[in-house]
Formats: C-alpha cells, sequence, structure tokens
C-alpha cells in the first residue's frame, strides 16, 4: 500500500517547500505495554537524518515524551524536536527546557497521585518533571477510576493544568502545551519559515496539531484507525516507516494528497 501512494517521479524542488513534523509513539515506533520497553527500528535514526538533509534541515519530532527520552531512543543524532507535548523543544541546537520547580502545585500532584495508584496493580505513573502520565493498559478495568481521579486532581488544581487523553493514559500538564503550537512555533523560524508543514501522527494529543497544519495549508496524516481531522491515513507505524525509507532512498514524497 505504501508504494502505491508514491508519486511517480522525484520531485526535489517539492521537497524544498515541505516541512516534516512527526510524532513518536504509535507513529516511528509501534505501541508496546509498557512505555520504557518500546522498540526503536535501529534502521529509523538513519532514515530520518536522510530526511532531515533532503529538506533542508526542515525535520522535527514532536512527542509527548521527554527530549531526554527521545534522545537517548534515537542514538547520537540531535533531531530538531518538541517533547513534553511541546512544553519543551531544540531548534537548530538550542534547547528550551521546562523547570519542574516552576510547578510546585503539580510536583505535590504527582506525589499523591503515586499514593492513590500504590494500591492498584497494573497502573504506572509516568513522571516527566512538568507533566504526568497515567497509564491503565495493563490494569483496563481501572480506566474509570483513572478518569475519576485525574478529574478531581484537576479540580483541585485549577485552570493552569489539563488533561490529555491518549491511549489507555491520561496526562496533567500545563494548560499551555499543545503540539499545534509548538508546530507554530517551529514554523516562524529557519529553517523551516515560509515551508508548508506536514504533520504525521496517531492519537489524541495529534489531533491538535492536524488542526493547527490544516489552518496552516499543510499536510496531515493519522496513523491507524479512529476519527480524526487529518487529510490522509496510513495502516500502521511499520508502513510509515516503509514511506520514509522510500522517500529517503527516492526522494518521492509518500502522500497522495500532496501536490
Ligand atoms: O506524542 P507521542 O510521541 O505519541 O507520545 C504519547 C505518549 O506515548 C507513550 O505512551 C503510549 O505509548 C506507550 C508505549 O507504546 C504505551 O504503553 C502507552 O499505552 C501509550 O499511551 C508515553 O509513555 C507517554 O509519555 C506519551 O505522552
Amino acid at each position: 500500500m505504501a508504494e502505491a501512494l508514491l508519486r511517480r517521479s522525484p520531485q526535489p524542488e517539492a521537497e524544498e517547500s515541505w516541512a516534516l513534523f512527526l510524532d513518536f509513539d504509535g507513529t516511528l515506533v509501534d505501541i508496546v505495554e509498557r512505555p520504557e520497553a518500546v522498540f526503536v527500528d535501529p534502521a529509523l535514526p538513519g532514515i530520518l537524518a536522510e530526511l532531515e538533509t533532503r529538506l533542508g534541515g526542515a525535520l522535527a519530532i514532536v512527542s509527548g515524551r521527554p527530549i531526554s527520552f527521545l534522545d537517548r531512543r534515537l542514538g547520537g543524532h540531535r533531531f530538531d524536536i518538541a517533547g513534553l507535548h511541546g512544553l519543551e523543544h531544540r531548534i537548530g541546537g538550542q534547547l528550551f527546557l521546562c523547570d519542574p520547580d516552576e510547578h510546585p502545585r503539580l510536583r505535590e500532584m504527582v506525589d499523591r497521585l503515586a499514593g492513590v495508584f500504590s494500591s492498584k496493580p497494573g497502573i504506572l505513573i509516568e513522571d516527566k518533571g512538568c507533566s504526568v502520565a497515567i497509564h491503565w493498559r495493563l490494569a483496563p478495568i481501572e480506566r474509570d477510576f483513572v478518569h475519576a481521579t485525574v478529574h478531581a486532581a484537576l479540580e483541585a488544581l485549577g485552570s493552569d493544568y489539563r488533561v490529555q487523553f491518549g491511549k489507555a493514559v491520561a496526562e496533567i500538564l500545563p494548560a499551555a502545551a499543545g503540539k499545534g503550537k509548538v508546530i507554530e512555533k517551529f514554523l516562524v523560524q529557519p529553517p523551516y519559515r515560509g515551508r508548508r508543514p506536514i504533520f504525521i501522527g496517531d492519537d489524541l494529543t495529534d489531533e491538535n496539531g492536524f488542526r493547527a497544519v490544516n489552518a496552516l495549508g499543510g499536510y496531515s496524516v493519522r496513523i491507524g484507525p479512529g476519527e480524526t481531522v487529518a487529510r490522509e491515513r496510513l495502516g500502521s507505524p511499520a508502513e510509515l516507516r516503509h514511506s520514509l525509507a522510500l522517500w529517503a532512498e527516492q526522494g518521492s514524497i509518500p502522500f497522495q494528497g500532496i501536490r
């Protein structure tokens, strides 16, 4: 199917006008049971580095994960990147981090949540400093309990914080965070400035990014099933990796709707 989506001839001049933004979990890598068990195809960092060159540097990873985690998993190459749903980012080697000390109420809440969920086997708390994700993939029966607890936590925290739901996860994070906003931030800086964005993601958190790139005249691709505002869909991370490899090798942009 990926090959069927390939354009017939390479269009290097078209590549120069695009900026590519890629989500990580469920997009570049398959979803697995535990966050730390995620597997990165060893060929992936090289493919992304090749694409980055083709795109004149206009390629960035946009994820809910911390940048430090993504850097470790993506080998030695320091890609432009946004972590924690845009709360931190790195562009052209310049790093902008979120300081957990600026979120004392959230830090206190993380400790309280750890206490509440300590009696619930299978619930994983992923403390990311400026946000906290509560995973129920290993204990789906606890989904409603997690929802209720997160909503109560948000009431206590007030409007400076919000919840971001994802795949068997609820994440509490500063209200200002959002993938759409950080994509817009990249797009006013070189080498992204003046280019049309492509954003590829798989999840509820990515819908916000899809909306932003659609509004900017860009192109959005959703990986896997689910309601979406994205313009196009690919079946799986494996299919996307294959398409990206062909793009890197042959210079053919692998999306039907791109003109
Ligand atoms: O923005 P993303 O790069 O898609 O990150 C979103 C969240 O992904 C991770 O959780 C998800 O993937 C896990 C590993 O496959 C899976 O076990 C979990 O159920 C999924 O929700 C990550 O752990 C979160 O921090 C990210 O926010």
